[in-house]
């Protein structure tokens, strides 16, 4: 049965100011804006990050992205960008959440997880346990010598996904290999809360007017 919700969009990988205001203008809910990572194309300088942060306009959400896993590091970050949510792509200790919150009450915080296999239905309940904001379901594999922890283009088990939408109890985004021709499946699937979407409305990096489109008449 269609879902009588709106799906959020999340457009991640934000280089620019001219790419926000591309991407706000084309209906995203969300902007992304990815910190230092140990691999990755999306990366943006934090300077930069922090003009995009000052140049959106409510209602739309800005998503820090950090690799840091250490609170004070976490909290630095975010106070050099500004923006109003954090989202954590690497695993933290259960009460940074709390501590988080503690620090800054006003963020946001989102944990990523890096759906392998069915154990990852665990990790996800955990981080809900521990006082998370939202889950971000992605492809990356933090097991590996350098650590994929996003912008891989590649699609996950969306069973696995499914179930942790149907257990979690707080809003889920799905990403990893989402594009104009395989969204409506995945939402179909999935049933998530909100899409993050970063290589498939790209060409050579940039952030493609067309394909951006072509994936928001999908959703509507
Ligand atoms: O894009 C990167 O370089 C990156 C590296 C490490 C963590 C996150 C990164 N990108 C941001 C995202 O969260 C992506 O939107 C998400 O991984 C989906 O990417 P894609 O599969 O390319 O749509």
């Amino acid at each position: 049965m269609e879902s009588p919700f709106r799906t959020r969009v999340k457009i991640c990988c934000i280089s620019s100011v001219d790419e926000a205001r591309l991407a706000s203008q084309l209906g995203a809910d969300a902007l992304g804006l990815v910190g230092r990572m140990p691999s990755g194309p999306g990366v943006v300088a934090d300077d930069i990050a922090a003009q995009i942060v000052k140049a959106t306009p409510p209602p739309i959400a800005t998503f820090m992205l950090t690799s840091e896993t250490n609170l004070a590091a976490i909290i630095a970050h975010q106070q050099r960008v500004g923006a109003n949510t954090i989202q954590l792509v690497d695993a933290v200790p259960p009460d940074t959440y709390a501590q988080l919150h503690k620090a800054l009450p006003a963020i946001k915080v989102v944990q990523v997880i890096h759906v392998i296999d069915e154990r990852n239905l665990d990790e996800a309940l955990e981080a809900v346990q521990y006082g998370v904001d939202a889950l971000l379901l992605d492809s990356g594999n933090p097991n590996l010598a350098v650590k994929e922890l996003g912008g891989t283009g590649r699609v996950h088990n969306w069973q696995v996904s499914r179930k942790i939408v149907e257990h979690s109890g707080v809003p889920v985004f799905l990403a990893g290999g989402l594009k104009p021709d395989n969204v409506r499946e995945a939402i179909d699937s999935v049933q998530p809360f909100g899409l993050d979407i970063c290589s498939g409305v790209r060409t050579n990096g940039k952030l493609d007017a067309q394909k951006l489109e072509a994936f928001m008449k999908t959703i509507k």
